[in-house]
């Protein structure tokens, strides 16, 4: 299999746009992401209880406040005011306005309190996430300081959501406490009609919370693919008419701006019940009172007591409420996102916004070590293809996981599988079963481009400069890094017989290994986490393509090549030998004594080794290899 020209088959590759399962898995990973983070904030609060004594002695200030607003005004009507007594009544609304002190007082000692419940989470993050940063971007002190930088903002929306969150949940539980007590001191029979509303809205909000989530990172999601698609096909508008790649290009746009929409539409539906159950928990319960007014009065309660337990309700309870559900919807789904990320997961996703040229976290992670459990590059769970309802399986029941630094050559005789492999890998063709995940998400809906470059056979050369053709992957990269990969791959001879970066470059004159060689600078300079060469070096000489691969393992983060010639698989750490359906990996020694198909393959390959020719020669050179396969 040959593939398209790189964008134009991560364009319309067929990653699918979300749907039912999808927001499955979002709900799933929020509840993972919910159990994580509990894991590892109830020890923190343990730690800390101290500090929570101390809030809540300052809260129990606040219970009283609030129990005696309602009950004093209740007071200074029945005994004052109603009963024609008002020095009792401007007494009873007196002491109510000198509850406020001590509750001014306590909000004083909260505030100091928060501080010693914040800040440590704070320096935690930011101590865990630098030594992590720096830790799996050892050897890259500019990506490492970005991560640093990165984790420091995130750990500041921690912090503040953190504080939010305990704020409006004390207040709530306080404030709600102290006015229960107080309609109750005044009518138990307040709480029949108070209290279903109150806890039916409350648990209504709190079921939505998660799906909502899930929604949220969904919708985020599909923002993110749709932007980057956006971007990178105004960027490249030129070569896609030249290449008459519109109508697939103009399909995936649709598909991804679709995506979006159903995106927008289900969070829509959410936030309409979480309104709902905002009027249930905040609107009803007045409007309960009110119509059971004459009930509640036939039953001993007086009118200065309905009117203190509208004060309850309207001063008290429906703010307390309001501002714990507002909490709750906005700091703590960030919050969650942010301890995710930062509990849950070995390093951040790496961040477009890091560079302005997306050049973010993506360079070879040097030392893993035994701390650090990476986030695999991309991942293939019990994969299957077939190229038909009706054809044979391709690829049965993969599992394979590419982590950073890895370098895994596929090798296989002809047929095996290897390209559907590297496509499948790449998100050109969409598994008939099972799942591919890249950075450690569902591949689906990511943007291929930002997460992986691939280069086919035939390899996309287009009419322009040497220049164009090596920024074609990343527009902006600057003069250093083109320089950089002319010297890496060994374009120095090709650019020099053309007379410079700037000449023009027309592709018919190139022979193919020069156009392969155009092609792997240009995976030099591209950044994508994941590098798949399928074949890409097929009419290089030996030396030619030693030196490539060799410059673009040290460039990739994970590289995968299927193995062209011995060499590429002995290069390799690892290697995958294919047979129809069935698989075997391991280190090319490991395989030399377990795998008769890899010996085979060793000795097939072996004993024609090419002679060393320039990148002008290299189709003979090849060619005397291949004949020999
Ligand atoms: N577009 C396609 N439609 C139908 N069948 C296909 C298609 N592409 C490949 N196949 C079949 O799928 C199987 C695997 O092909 P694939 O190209 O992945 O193998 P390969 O190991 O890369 O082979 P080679 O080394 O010759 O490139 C083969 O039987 C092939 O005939």
């Amino acid at each position: 299999m040959t593939g398209a020209p790189d964008d134009v088959s991560g364009a319309h590759g067929s990653n699918d746009s979300r749907g039912s399962s999808h927001s499955g898995s979002g709900r799933r990973a929020e509840q993972r992401a919910l159990r994580r983070v509990a894991a590892e904030g109830l020890p923190f609060l343990r730690a800390r209880t101290r500090v929570l004594r101390g809030l809540l002695g300052w809260s129990l200030l606040e219970f009283a406040q609030t129990f005696a607003g309602g009950y004093a005004v209740a007071r200074a009507l029945d005994d004052g005011f109603l009963a024609g007594e008002p020095r009792t009544g401007t007494l009873w609304l007196a002491l109510a306005a000198v509850a406020v002190v001590p509750a001014f007082l306590a909000q004083r000692g909260v505030f100091a309190g928060l501080a010693d419940l914040v800040e440590p989470l704070r320096d935690g993050l930011v101590r865990r996430a630098t030594a992590r940063a720096l830790t799996t971007e050892g050897g890259n002190p500019t990506t490492g300081t970005g991560a640093v930088s990165r984790v420091t903002h995130q750990s500041e929306i921690a912090r503040d959501g953190w504080a939010g969150l305990v704020l409006a949940l004390r207040g709530f539980v306080f404030t709600s406490a102290g006015a229960l007590a107080g309609l109750a001191t005044l009518s138990p029979l307040l709480l029949v009609v108070v209290l279903p509303p109150l806890l039916l809205g409350t648990g209504l909000f709190l079921a939505t919370l998660i799906p909502m989530g899930a929604r949220q990172r969904d919708y985020l999601d599909a923002d993110e693919a749709f932007a980057a698609h956006t971007g990178r096909t105004t960027a490249a508008l030129r070569d896609i008419a030249a290449t008459g790649a519109a109508d697939p290009i103009a399909g995936r746009s649709r598909e991804l701006a679709e995506a979006q929409t159903a995106a927008a539409r289900s969070l829509a539906r959410w936030s309409a019940l979480r309104i709902i159950a905002l009027a249930v928990g905040e609107r009803l319960p007045p409007v309960l009172l009110l119509a059971a007014a004459p009930w509640l009065m036939d039953h001993g309660l007086t009118t200065g007591g309905l009117i203190g337990a509208f004060t309850y309700l309207t001063t008290s309870l429906a703010p307390a409420l309001n501002a714990l559900l507002a909490a709750l919807g906005t700091a703590g789904g960030r919050l969650l996102v942010v301890l995710d990320r930062f509990t849950g997961r070995a390093e951040l996703p790496p961040d477009p916004a890091a560079a302005p040229d997306g050049r973010g976290a993506v360079h070879r992670t040097v030392p893993r070590t035994a701390a650090v459990v990476p986030v695999p590059r991309a991942e293939l769970r019990q994969v299957s293809f077939a190229y038909g309802p009706r054809a044979r399986p391709v690829l049965d029941r993969l599992d394979l996981r590419l982590l950073p630094g890895d370098h895994l050559a596929v090798v296989g005789p002809s047929g095996s599988g290897k390209s559907t492999l590297a496509a499948v890998l790449a998100g050109v063709a969409r598994p008939t079963a099972g799942e591919v995940r890249w950075l450690g998400r569902p591949a689906a809906g990511q943007e291929p481009t930002a997460v992986r470059t691939l280069l086919p056979q035939q390899p996309y050369v287009f009419t322009g400069t040497l220049r164009d053709n090596l920024r074609y992957l990343r527009p902006g990269a600057p003069d250093g890094d083109l320089a950089a990969a002319v010297t890496a791959i060994g374009l120095d001879a090709l650019a020099a017989r053309l007379g410079g970066l700037d000449a023009p470059l027309d592709p018919r004159r190139l022979s193919q290994g020069e156009r392969q060689l155009v092609a792997l600078g240009r995976a030099h300079v591209a950044t994508a986490p994941l590098l798949v060469l399928d074949e890409a070096t097929s009419h290089l000489d030996p030396a030619a393509e030693a030196r490539a691969e060799t410059a673009l393992a040290a460039r990739a983060d994970t590289l995968v090549v299927v193995a062209h010639r011995l060499s590429s698989a002995r290069r390799a750490a690892r290697v995958l030998v294919m047979d129809g359906t069935r698989t075997e990996e391991g280190t090319p020694d490991e395989l030399l004594t377990r795998s008769a198909l890899f010996r085979e393959l060793t000795g097939r390959w072996a004993p024609p080794q090419a002679p060393e020719a320039p990148p002008g020669q290299a189709d003979q050179a090849d060619q005397a290899v291949r004949s020999s396969r």
